[in-house]
């Protein structure tokens, strides 16, 4: 599967002009290296503009999720659409949604964990559902936004039920970049998967993000890593066969014992 990542500079607060930069990317993205997959950040119609968030988020994805699914079917690619702020019933959630080649909306997921250092449980409401598999390409896969990264608990069952692609969509400080960088790969060999993530670059207000987009395959390596300030392109072919290589190999999955495992913790 051919992967295309965009480690964005988001323009905060100006969801048009971030719809024009992603299509034109996207475009340019898809004559250059002819994905079967794309991946964007976290918040990128608005960047983390918290503070007047509803008068940016979009009602009920009615903008983003046609204009997406637009792209998919127009350029024949699967998406993982990063996420947005999306209002339902006067509520503002951090929505991720991915879409086929075929235009369907596959999966919608709102990101659970709200971050306090960033003031998130203020400004939006978490999901009340905890990530589940889909598939793309006839490929099992996940998907979870920044925080969740940090709660290896709702990535685990993702793996026990066949993921074997993690992607993770990000706006994650450069403050805490050690911790972003060496949980991913903790994921990627604790659960034997490929973790694909998109982090942006750039600042707004106090907050500057800290790119290292990475591609991690199910020994731990990093395949491919973006800068820590450029916005770029990063592009890789992955084999998911080396999943099932990597858990024939070290078969963590066969050992586990989960009826001496607490559950519900
Ligand atoms: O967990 C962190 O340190 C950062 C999380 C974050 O920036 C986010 O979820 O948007």
């Amino acid at each position: 599967m051919k992967i295309s990542i965009y480690q964005m500079e988001i323009i905060p607060g100006n969801p048009s002009e971030n719809l024009k930069k992603v299509h034109a990317w996207i475009e340019k993205e898809v004559k250059i290296s002819a994905p079967d997959l794309i991946v964007l950040p976290e918040m990128w119609t608005t960047s983390y503009t918290l503070e007047d968030i509803h008068l940016y988020a979009d009602d009920n994805g009615q903008t983003i999720v046609p204009f997406l699914k637009t792209i998919a079917k127009t350029f024949n690619i699967n998406i993982i659409g990063g996420s947005f702020a999306n209002k339902v019933d006067g509520k503002v959630y951090n929505t991720a949604v991915v879409i086929n080649r075929q235009g369907d909306t596959v999966y919608q997921y709102d990101k659970v964990h709200l971050v306090p250092m960033l003031n998130e449980p203020k400004y939006l409401v978490g999901g009340q559902k905890v990530p589940e598999v889909f598939k793309l390409d006839g490929i099992k896969m996940g998907l979870i936004i920044c925080y969740d990264l940090r709660f290896s608990e709702i990535i685990r069952p993702l793996a026990l039920e066949g993921a074997e692609v993690l992607f993770i969509v990000a706006e994650w400080p450069i403050d805490r970049l050690n911790h972003w960088k060496n949980i991913q790969i903790t994921r990627a060999i604790e659960n034997q998967m490929f973790v694909v993530s998109c982090n942006n670059v750039g600042s707004y207000q106090t907050y500057t993000f800290g790119g290292n987009s990475m591609v991690i395959n199910p020994w731990g390596n990093t395949l491919i890593q973006g800068s820590t300030t450029d916005e770029e392109s990063l592009f890789i072919s992955i084999d998911v066969e080396e999943t099932l290589e990597a858990r024939k190999e070290v078969p963590v999955f066969s050992s586990r014992v989960p009826n001496l495992y607490k559950q519900g913790l």
